[in-house]
């Protein structure tokens, strides 16, 4: 099947792990050059060392993708990121894949404001920080693009423990809508996807008796793996979603559909 993304430049946050380092693969293998980035700098080299060699037969050249390390939290970092990935590859992320995200779960009754804070500046502040500065260089240049902003079934149904989580998942959905109505101009499409319960680092600290429960709500039976999440983005990526923008895709298997 001919490579989708041949040559795009796609930027992915939270590259270092689960459904980042998915996403990285993904989008490799359909001939896009990645520029993984991540807070854990050691985490986003990883993810390069495992794409070395993909995409090659798709267009991608030797030594082509690159890791970077940023807090998406941090508008400063963020900045330096856009401009380190220009300088790396002389043009903007015409794809842009938020993933980076963070829990920090209680129940409302219990849960420290910092708690709040810190998810929220990550989750939800740290996708618009990063939103913003590749979408004022996609304008900048002149280019079209695709931002895809990773939210969750949380933001749509909520779940005990997670007030701070659900409300900065809703919010992305909020904002994805938001950015869609403003650059559909620019020809930058903004799009979000709602994963359910899916196997990665951070799904490993719900407890057994919680996951035991879950899993018996969702119609398909069985949990999901990073690269059910990948495969859409890819999708919202390339061309074959060139008329989808502001929408929201639920990748949960029929959980809460
Ligand atoms: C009936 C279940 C229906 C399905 C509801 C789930 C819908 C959403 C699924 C999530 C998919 C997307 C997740 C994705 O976005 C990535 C993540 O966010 S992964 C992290 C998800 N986090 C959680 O689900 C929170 C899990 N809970 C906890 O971490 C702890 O319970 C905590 C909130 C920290 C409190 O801990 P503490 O030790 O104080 O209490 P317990 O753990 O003993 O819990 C007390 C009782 O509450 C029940 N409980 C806790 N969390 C949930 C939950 N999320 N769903 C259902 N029930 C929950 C727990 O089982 C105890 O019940 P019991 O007293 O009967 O034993
Ligand atoms: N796993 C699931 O079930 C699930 C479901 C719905 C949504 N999501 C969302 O998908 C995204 C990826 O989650 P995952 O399950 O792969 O988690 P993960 O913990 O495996 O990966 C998250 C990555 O983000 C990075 N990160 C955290 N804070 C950062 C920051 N401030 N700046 C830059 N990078 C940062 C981490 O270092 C890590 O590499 C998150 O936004 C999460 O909320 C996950």
């Amino acid at each position: 099947m001919a490579a989708k993304l041949r040559s795009v430049l796609a930027l992915v946050t939270g590259a270092g792990s689960g459904i980042g380092q998915a996403v990285s693969l993904r989008l490799a293998r359909e001939g896009a050059l990645v520029a993984a980035s991540d807070r854990d700098g050691a985490a986003a080299e990883e993810t390069i060392r495992l794409l070395v060699g993909t995409g090659r037969d798709a267009g991608a050249g030797p030594g082509c993708h690159a890791a970077f390390q940023a807090d998406v939290a941090q508008a400063g970092a963020v900045q330096a990121l856009i401009e380190q990935i220009q300088a790396c590859f002389s043009r903007p992320p015409s794809v842009v894949v938020s993933c980076a995200g963070i829990t920090r779960d209680e129940f409302l009754l219990r849960m420290p404001e910092d708690y709040w804070d810190e998810v929220i500046a990550v989750n939800l502040k740290g996708t618009f920080l990063v939103t913003q500065a590749a979408a004022r260089a996609l304008v900048s240049s002149g280019s079209g693009g695709s931002i895809i902003n990773i939210s969750s079934i949380v933001g749509k149904v909520g779940n005990l423990g997670q007030t701070n989580y659900a409300a900065s998942k809703a919010g992305v959905e909020g904002m994805t809508r938001n950015v869609a109505r403003e650059l559909g101009r620019h020809g930058i499409r903004c799009n979000s996807i709602l994963p359910g319960f899916i196997i990665t680092p951070m799904t490993k600290k719900v407890p057994q008796k919680v996951l035991d429960r879950i899993i018996t709500q969702i119609p398909m039976g069985h949990l999901g793996v990073p690269e059910d999440v990948a495969d859409v983005v890819a999708f919202l990526a390339s061309d074959d979603s060139g008329y989808i923008t502001g929408t929201t895709l639920e990748v949960t298997g029929g959980l809460f559909m």
